[in-house]
């Protein structure tokens, strides 16, 4: 029997969505307001779930403390407040869409979980726009 154990966390951050190798008008074609040079932020909603058996001893699948420390750990500790696209090196060279913050969130999640559980990142860029990746 499989449970699914979810922890809500947020952070803001600054971005820029596009390509140094495109022209402007291309990077504003594809875009738009999201290619502003001196960017803009968000208030990033994240939920990060994890799915396993319930430990018979603890009923835990996963302490929600240990998950909630971790969260803080890798992920508030190194995007809250950022620039994304200056101070956290996994955007040098990537673009921070909300399909990409999600990945390296979860790259970042993944080697503290055990193996034996499945990870989900569920990432709100706006209360209406959200991304899920689940590896
Ligand atoms: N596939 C993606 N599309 C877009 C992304 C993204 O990360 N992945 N990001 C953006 C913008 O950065 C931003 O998230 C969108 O802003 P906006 O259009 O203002 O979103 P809202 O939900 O606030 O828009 P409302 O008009 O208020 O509903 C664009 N696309
Ligand atoms: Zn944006």
């Amino acid at each position: 029997m499989k449970v699914k154990v979810s922890r809500r966390a947020h952070f803001n951050a600054a971005h820029r969505l596009f390509r140094p190798d495109w022209a402007d008008d291309k990077n504003n074609r594809v875009f738009g307001k999201c290619n502003n040079p001196n960017y803009h932020g968000h208030n990033y909603e994240l939920i990060v779930s994890v799915t396993g058996e319930i430990d018979q001893e603890t009923g835990f699948v996963m302490d929600m403390k240990v998950l909630k420390d971790l969260i803080r750990s890798e992920v508030e500790d190194a995007l809250d407040h950022k620039n994304l696209n200056l101070q956290v090196p996994e955007f040098r060279e990537l673009n921070p869409t909300a399909e990409n913050i999600a990945v390296v969130i979860w790259n970042k999640l993944r080697p503290h979980i055990p193996e034996d559980k499945a990870l989900e990142v569920k990432l709100y860029e706006t209360p209406r726009n959200f991304v899920t990746y689940t590896g």
